[in-house]
């Protein structure tokens, strides 16, 4: 797919959040949406989503293309357990369902984990049943609001690798304040 962006603007009252943004996306890239605190990276991020209505200027490439989102918060289901979590938006739900969400939650989570209740797990651990989550779903563009929120650098460069290994082919963008992630994600830099 193909994402345009055309002369965007968004104001909450008398705050302009961006101004005429200009932008050309496209699938099989990786995008760091990098800017201060308030620039308006989960603004945009509601925007494409359909979450939030731009004040004026257009998106094209949009239309009968799937999206899929790790939000600022993690939003599980917190008294279901990781494979729940997962299983419940895996299209078709099988019995095969609750083991590919196992599998899947396996290459980020140790066993332990995945049969206890979300609300006993880790900031970080909890951060990467989100991840996994927004990954199970088939979709054509992945948004992430700060994915990497709790996780330490190890667990940070194994959730990368997963990550890329994911969303091949897809349109990604995930919005950071670390600059090395961009390097680490091979991604193209947006200042926001
Ligand atoms: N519904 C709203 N009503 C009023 N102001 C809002 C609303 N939503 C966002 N804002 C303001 O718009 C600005 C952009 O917010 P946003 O959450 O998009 O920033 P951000 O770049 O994601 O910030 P952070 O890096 O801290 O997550 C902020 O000043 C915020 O207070």
């Amino acid at each position: 797919m193909e994402l345009k962006v055309n002369q965007l603007s968004k104001s909450f009252g008398t705050l302009n959040v961006f101004t005429q943004l200009n932008l050309s996306l496209h699938s099989g890239q990786v995008y760091c949406l990098m800017g201060s605190s308030g620039s308006g990276k989960t603004t945009f991020f509601r925007i494409l989503l359909g979450l939030e209505e731009a004040d004026s200027g257009s998106m094209e490439g949009l239309k009968g293309q799937r999206a899929s989102a790790v939000f600022q918060e993690n939003r599980l289901c917190e008294s279901f357990t990781p494979v729940d979590n997962i299983t419940m938006v895996i299209p078709g739900r099988s019995s095969r369902s609750r083991k590919q969400a196992k599998e899947e939650l396996l290459r980020l989570l140790p066993e332990e984990a995945l049969s206890r209740p979300v609300s006993t797990l880790s900031g970080g651990m909890k951060r990467r049943v989100a991840i996994v989550r927004a990954l199970s779903i088939p979709c054509d563009m992945i948004l992430m609001d700060e994915p990497f929120t709790g996780l330490d650098e190890n667990t940070k460069r194994t959730v990368i690798q997963y990550i890329k290994k994911k969303t091949r082919g897809k349109l990604v963008i995930i919005s950071t304040h670390q600059e090395e992630d961009v390097a680490l994600l091979n991604g193209t830099l947006i200042n926001l």
